[in-house]
């Protein structure tokens, strides 16, 4: 006699944010001109009746907003939401909708904040659904293939975009034209091919159960500002970000992070007044900037962003600015995250 084993599906939520995998253009050759953030998300999940064979999926309305308009507030929103859903019993993965624009910054909160070690993908589209060869219905499927995965557990927020599974702590939007848009420097850890997900790395950082961060303990984010540079950069942004109330100046800087001799002095200054200075790299496939090379970090007490972007290095910094203002904290966390 034969006996059928039956497997339970998963218990997945969607959380939906808006960007353009909720977006909708006036005709189908409309791949960049549209509107984000229109399409609920009932309406996505109906979209994909493939989705009930990976899951029981059901869906909240978190927000309805285009991801550059992101705020601290909405951040926070939303990792709160995330950290109810993960410590319910019904709950077995999460799977959160997004505009690609502020992905990246989004995944990696969520990555430092999150306790637990059930999966949690970021996921949007680069095209809207009204779209000829729109990707959104693709990249959510996987996102629900990954999320109800048993070995996506414990590998930190992950995101599903083109195909692959990348961390969301390394990830970056690199391109806004082509559907192959998100990149790591160190390479996806995986692949979802045909709704099964097949791994080959795994990420090194601290990351949600093993952090040291906890939503649950986090009542406000500091302003952390950031300030591009360039040849020719003056010291003007600086100051007045330091003036309207920033704790912490991300540099964006050039290469390895080096900083102009028109700017070191305001930076020495700012940080004397109490101002954390952590130089980044702008570089574009992937910056890595080292502490004491292009400047005398020891000697002037400023912290260094590793390989973190600018956008990703303001995310660790408001969130490690919640527990330390002492710099030799901020910078091992730099390290470790
Ligand atoms: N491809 C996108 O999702 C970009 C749309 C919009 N700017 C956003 O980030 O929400």
């Amino acid at each position: 006699k034969e006996v059928e084993t039956q497997t339970k599906l998963a218990n997945v939520v969607v959380l939906a944010t808006g960007g353009t995998i909720a977006g909708a253009g006036a005709s189908a050759a409309n791949s960049a001109t549209y509107q984000a953030a229109k399409v609920g998300v009932e309406q996505l999940i109906a979209g994909i009746p493939e989705l009930s064979k990976l899951a029981n999926v059901r869906g909240e309305q978190v927000m309805q907003i285009a991801s550059e308009s992101i705020t601290n507030e909405n951040l926070l929103q939303l990792g709160r939401r995330v950290a109810e859903l993960a410590d319910s019993k019904d709950v077995d993965g999460i799977v959160i909708t997004h505009g690609t624009d502020t992905l990246e910054e989004t995944a990696y909160f969520l990555n430092l904040v999150e306790k637990t070690d059930k999966p949690i993908i970021v996921v949007g589209s680069m095209r809207p659904g009204t779209a000829m060869s729109a990707d959104g219905m693709l990249n959510l499927y996987n996102a629900v293939a990954v999320a109800s995965s048993k070995e996506a557990h414990g590998k930190g927020v992950l995101v599903t975009m083109n195909d692959e599974i990348q961390s969301g702590r390394d990830v970056s939007k690199m391109i806004n034209i082509k559907t192959e848009a998100f990149k790591s420097a160190w390479g996806p850890l995986g692949m979802v091919v045909e709704g099964k997900s097949y791994w080959f790395r795994l990420p090194a950082k601290r990351h949600t159960m093993d952090s040291e961060f906890d939503i649950k303990n986090i009542k406000s984010l500091p302003d952390v500002e950031i300030a591009y540079s360039y040849g020719n950069v003056s010291d003007t942004a600086y100051k007045a970000l330091a003036q309207s109330g920033a704790k912490a100046i991300i540099h964006a800087g050039t290469g390895n992070g080096s900083v102009s001799s028109r700017v070191v002095p305001a930076l020495q200054a700012l940080r004397k007044d109490g101002v954390q200075i952590i130089r980044s790299s702008h570089v574009n496939a992937g910056g890595f900037v080292l502490r004491n090379a292009e400047q005398p970090d020891d000697k002037y007490d400023w912290v260094v962003a590793h390989d973190l972007n600018p956008q990703k290095a303001r995310i660790l910094a408001m969130v490690a600015l919640t527990k330390t203002n002492d710099s030799k904290e901020l910078q091992r966390m730099f390290w470790e995250y």
